[in-house]
């Protein structure tokens, strides 16, 4: 075999050799050989694709128009091959997109939308134009009429793979009884072995759109979907990226392509929910990362040795005596007030004192002046030995007396590393080893001083994170202890808490725009702020009450539960988890709980494995739940259907087929929360179940054994049988009601008497069904009359261990019919 290596050298222009064969390889040529990435690689499959891909456009473009979808989709055999048509009510397209449409693969009009809708890519319905084609050799017959239109337009085209552009065969106007929408015709090599995921598409499809008429009619069956509703989704609006997640690549091309000059403007004008508050927050943060911050000294306590007046007197130089002392003196009073001070803030001291003496005494302070006095005052907060040189006598006989507390022994950096360093770490730590970092870490600042690298002590976190480091290591080295992570980090924290952010100006757009680094620093700024969540006006969930409706519509179970999230963000898109669980009922006992997952209202029916959502059910402890779960973890077993629906402005898919959602971690958390909410009703559903079931069979057995030992004890005692009902009401606490009913002369005085011997509080809805009218009712209950029978409602609240009657009179030979509702029937025991 020759390889090129072994030809090398022999013949001059390989690399020409080897570029001849390099060409462009079109889009469509590549989804040819790649049909699987589309959800094309069988015809099995390719056939729920295309269905999917239509139906999806179908609901988009009806949805978008206001219209509410009527649905058609049929399948029939055509000989070898399979016949789809799809006909919708949609706005139609016109004459001129409607060859793209169809035959241009990524032509459409969502990719750059930030707005929830089921088609992202402009992909779909031309690859099932392609996948038709590839397969049976006809091209793609549309029909569409746009509202208003008088004629339909009639297209016969394909996909020409060579350049991505559509080949159109026929082209033609055509009467058609629709008054506006789309119709496809695709013929296909297909099969209908995947004819349960196509049943499940258009059944679940129903399920979350319950606004939309859908029928499907293949060459087995034909099912029909009424819609519920009249109701469209809530109408989404397009919205601006939101700052958090959004990727450095996108913002540098934001930055290129904004109007806007400064980086506040921009961050307003190209972003949801930050306004000038925001904007400063994040400008803030920006500084932190892309200037540092700097350090703020204590300024010195009067038991200290330094005089900051004169240090600024010794500085200033031809401005007088009374001037010098005044500017002197505003310069000690301002550092005075200052908790602790920062080199910048130093500058704005000095600068408002030299105004105020410039305007007092009619002298100019210029730049020298003013920097003297600036370098001199911070020489004195950042280490008191500078001044030794005036105040060395004084200092000298100081520190010849050991026990004089008001003399530091240590330099001020130290001193005031070492008032944080001792707080922040943990009491266990010598002081002696505290003092010996905080003499390194000290050092670090100074050395950068002195060597004119660091003068204003600013520092970023991370070059903060290596001072702290280094001092550390030093230390462990030296004084054979142990400075751990912990530790490390606490100090860190400690200093990075007092230091200042520096107002110097950020760059302006044009600057960042070929700064990478500046503009890194700016994406981590807005990540670090915190930022309104996204408008979900772009996203259309849907909500909790049409999710449990929507459940109960497809399955007969005992219980539903469902919960929405509020919005989140991912990759500066906002998104929205809910999920729903269905229990009980019809649902089959035996195997696994059904997963539903939906993405954008859209069924997802294959890649169930690959799905973040299946990992996380299966990563939740359903045994907490009341659900089994064999081994602890993986799908819990029982009559339980999970769903869960995902809807972004873009859903980040495992792959262009839309199959699976993929792993983002800030979904996953989205999801497992939506699942944990509604899997707590579920919880407490089947706690409450099974606390009834135990009171049942409890009841059961009284309801055996006291009737026999009633009638025994008054066999012997010769007494009459006592109440058993009263009984086993106060055995079991239930709630007890009871009619009394005595002759009264001219009727009977009826009694309903509730007795509440449960532990809790109990609203009761009673209705006494009479058949001649009742008198002397109290003012809390009322009569209706239906039909010749009287309804008393009464609506009594009774407290634990309380009890209170209805009494009322009525006319001789009157039935009656009670009816309870309010106390679970297993808590309940009503007598008449
Ligand atoms: N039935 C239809 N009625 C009206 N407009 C349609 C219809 N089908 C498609 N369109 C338009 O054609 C565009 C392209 O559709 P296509 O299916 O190729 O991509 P998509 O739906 O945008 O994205 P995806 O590739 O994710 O499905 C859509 O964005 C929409 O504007």
């Amino acid at each position: 075999m020759t390889s090129f290596q072994s030809t090398l050298g022999e013949e001059a222009g390989i690399a020409e050799e080897l570029a001849e064969s390099q060409q462009a390889i079109s889009i469509a040529e590549f989804f040819e050989k790649n049909k699987h990435m589309l959800g094309f690689d069988s015809g099995a499959r390719g056939l729920v694709t295309a269905v999917k891909e239509a139906v999806d456009n179908a609901l988009d473009a009806a949805e978008e128009a206001g219209i509410l979808p009527d649905i058609y989709v049929e399948i029939e055999e055509a000989g070898d091959y399979y016949r789809l048509i799809v006909e919708d009510n949609g706005p139609g397209l016109t004459k001129e997109t409607l060859p793209k449409v169809f035959g241009k693969l990524l032509y459409g009009s969502r990719f750059h939308a930030r707005e929830q809708s089921r088609g992202q890519q402009g992909i779909g319905i031309s690859a099932a134009v392609l996948y038709a084609q590839l397969t049976s050799g006809k091209p793609a017959k549309i029909t569409s009429r746009t509202q208003g239109a008088s004629e339909a337009e009639y297209f016969e085209l394909i996909v020409d793979t060579d350049d991505n552009e559509p080949e159109i065969s026929v082209e033609e106007t055509t009467s058609w009884d629709r008054p506006h929408g789309t119709r496809i015709v695709l013929e296909m090599e297909a099969n209908m072995r995947a004819r349960n995921q196509l049943h499940d598409y258009i059944k679940h499809t129903a399920v979350v759109n319950p606004h939309a008429r859908l029928e499907l009619r293949e060459p087995q069956e034909h099912f029909k979907f009424e819609r519920a509703t009249d109701q469209l989704p809530e109408e989404t609006e397009e919205i601006r990226p939101h700052p958090h997640g959004v990727e450095l690549g996108t913002v540098m091309k934001m930055l290129t392509a904004t109007d806007s000059q400064t980086v506040s403007g921009f961050l307003q004008e190209e972003f949801t929910r930050v306004g000038k508050k925001t904007a400063d927050s994040v400008i803030d943060e920006f500084r932190d990362r892309h200037y540092g911050r700097e350090m703020r000294w204590r300024p010195p306590a009067s038991r200290e040795d330094i005089d900051l007046h004169a240090a600024v007197s010794n500085a200033t130089s031809n401005k007088g005596a009374d001037a010098t002392a005044a500017f002197a003196d505003a310069i000690a009073d301002a550092v005075d007030d200052h908790d602790r001070i920062a080199h910048h803030e130093l500058l704005e001291v000095v600068d408002s004192a030299a105004d105020a003496v410039e305007d007092d005494h009619g002298t100019t302070f210029g730049d020298t002046v003013r920097e003297n006095a600036v370098e001199a005052v911070w020489l004195a907060l950042i280490d008191a030995r500078e001044l030794e040189d005036e105040t060395e006598a004084d200092a000298d006989a100081a520190s010849a007396t050991d026990d004089n507390p008001s003399e530091p022994d240590v330099s001020r950096l130290v001193a005031g590393l070492y008032e944080l360093a001792d707080e922040a770490t943990s009491t266990r730590k010598d002081d002696e080893v505290i003092h010996a970092f905080a003499e390194r870490f000290a050092a670090k600042f100074e050395d950068a001083r002195e060597a004119e690298e660091n003068v204003r002590h600013r520092l970023t976190r991370t070059e903060l994170e290596a001072y702290v480091d280094r001092a550390a290591d030093l230390t462990e080295e030296y004084d054979d202890i142990t400075f751990g992570d912990t530790a490390r980090e606490n100090v860190v924290d400690a200093v990075w808490g007092v230091m200042s952010t520096v107002p110097d100006d950020p760059p302006l757009v044009r600057e960042l725009n070929n700064d990478r680094d500046a503009t890194s620093n700016l994406v981590d700024g807005m990540r670090a702020t915190d930022i309104m969540a996204p408008p979900t006006r772009c996203l259309a969930p849907i909500t909790e009450d049409l999710i449990s409706a929507g459940l109960e519509k497809e399955f007969d179970a005992d219980f539903y539960a469902s919960a929405t999230r509020d919005a989140e963000v991912h990759g500066g898109d906002p998104f929205i988890v809910e999920a729903g669980i269905a229990y009980g009922g019809d649902l089959p006992a035996e195997g696994s709980a059904d997963v539903m997952r939906f993405a954008n209202r859209v069924p997802l029916v294959y890649q169930r494995g690959a799905c973040a959502t299946t990992d996380v059910v299966k990563s939740i402890g359903w045994r907490n739940y009341g659900l089994d779960q064999p081994g602890g973890s993986g799908l819990p077993n029982g009559p339980a259907v999970i769903m869960v629906h995902v809807a972004s402005t873009n859903v980040p898919f495992t792959s262009e087929s839309k199959d699976a959602v993929a792993n983002v971690p800030e979904m996953e958390d989205e999801i497992e929360l939506a699942i944990r909410e509604a899997a707590r009703e579920l919880k407490s559903y089947l706690n409450k179940r099974r606390s009834m079931q135990q009171r049942r069979k409890k009841q059961n057995v009284l309801g055996k054994i006291l009737p026999e030992m009633a009638e025994k004890v008054a066999e012997v005692t010769g007494r009459e049988e006592p109440n058993i009902d009263d009984a086993i009401a106060r055995i079991m606490n239930n709630v007890l009601v009871e009619r009394g009913v005595e002759e009264n002369g001219d009727g009977q005085a009826v009694s309903v008497t509730v007795e509440n011997n449960s532990s809790t509080n109990e609203s009761l809805e009673i209705t006494d069904i009479v058949t001649a009218e009742p008198t002397g009712l109290p003012d809390d209950a009322t009569v209706v009359e239906m039909d010749g029978e009287w309804f008393i409602k009464w609506a009594p609240e009774v407290s634990s261990n309380d009890e209170t009657a209805l009494e009322y009179e009525v006319a001789d030979g009157a039935e009656f019919d009670l009816d309870v509702k309010g106390v679970e029937s297993e808590k309940l025991t009503v007598k008449q």
